[in-house]
């Protein structure tokens, strides 16, 4: 597996990643989302230039222009909740996309919220087979619910390209989904890599709870 760190060069993206992570900044909802979109929409441009493309012929009012186009089926998949407007930005690009969903939350041995796994309940998924399957998850804390998320995905067919998509990601996340999927070409594209996780697996530095930053407190 390949592993792409956005941090690494000086782009507009480590303004976006600044913004989401500014503790002032970040209390403005519409622009967190917007954000989180942001990068998915320069992730989607990134990967595109990774598809296969072939020569067609467009008809102009004018005459004829010749054109390279991608040939992949595309099919985004997201982790809710805190991936759906990540999700968006990658949408926007690949409008005409399929749309795969599946719902991971975590559950705890305890009321100091000290984790023992990732639940998958909610699937929703068109075939996979052969298609190019990119999965944004914009916090990749331990990997896990990366790595279940597209098991679930796997269940309705094999894809033939995987990009694994993370707004902020953590060094121990990277490293676990390095070792699980290292025998793939699978593409692993950061925003930033972060040194840590905390006892709660929240990412440190980070950026906080990205679904409730995005769409408000839960019970
Ligand atoms: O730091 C983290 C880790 C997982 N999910 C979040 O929202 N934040």
């Amino acid at each position: 597996m390949k592993v792409i760190n956005f941090a690494e060069h000086q782009t507009v993206v480590n303004r976006y990643m600044s913004e989401l992570r500014d503790v002032c900044i970040q209390k403005d909802r519409a622009r967190f989302r917007r954000n989180l979109e942001r990068i998915g929409e320069v992730m989607a441009y990134e990967i595109s230039k990774t598809l296969d493309y072939s020569t067609k012929d467009i008809q102009t009012p004018l005459g004829t222009a010749s054109t390279q186009l991608y040939n992949d089926p595309i099919v985004l998949g997201t982790i809710f909740r805190a991936g759906l407007p990540f999700h968006q930005g990658f949408l926007n690009v690949f409008e005409e996309a399929d749309n795969a969903f599946v719902s991971a939350y975590r559950f705890y041995k305890d009321k100091e919220c000290h984790e023992v796994g990732i639940h998958i309940e909610y699937l929703a998924t068109p075939d996979l087979n052969g298609k190019t399957l990119i999965i944004a998850d914009p916090m990749l804390a331990t990997g896990g619910s990366m790595e279940l998320g597209l098991k679930a995905f796997e269940t309705k067919g094999i894809p033939g390209k995987v990009h694994l998509c993370s707004a902020i990601a953590s060094r121990k996340g990277v490293d676990y989904l390095t070792e699980t999927f290292k025998d793939t070409d699978y593409t692993l594209w950061c925003g930033a890599i972060d040194p840590e996780l905390n006892d709660h697996m929240y990412i440190v530095p980070g950026l906080g709870d990205a679904g409730d930053l995005a769409y408000g407190g839960k019970l």
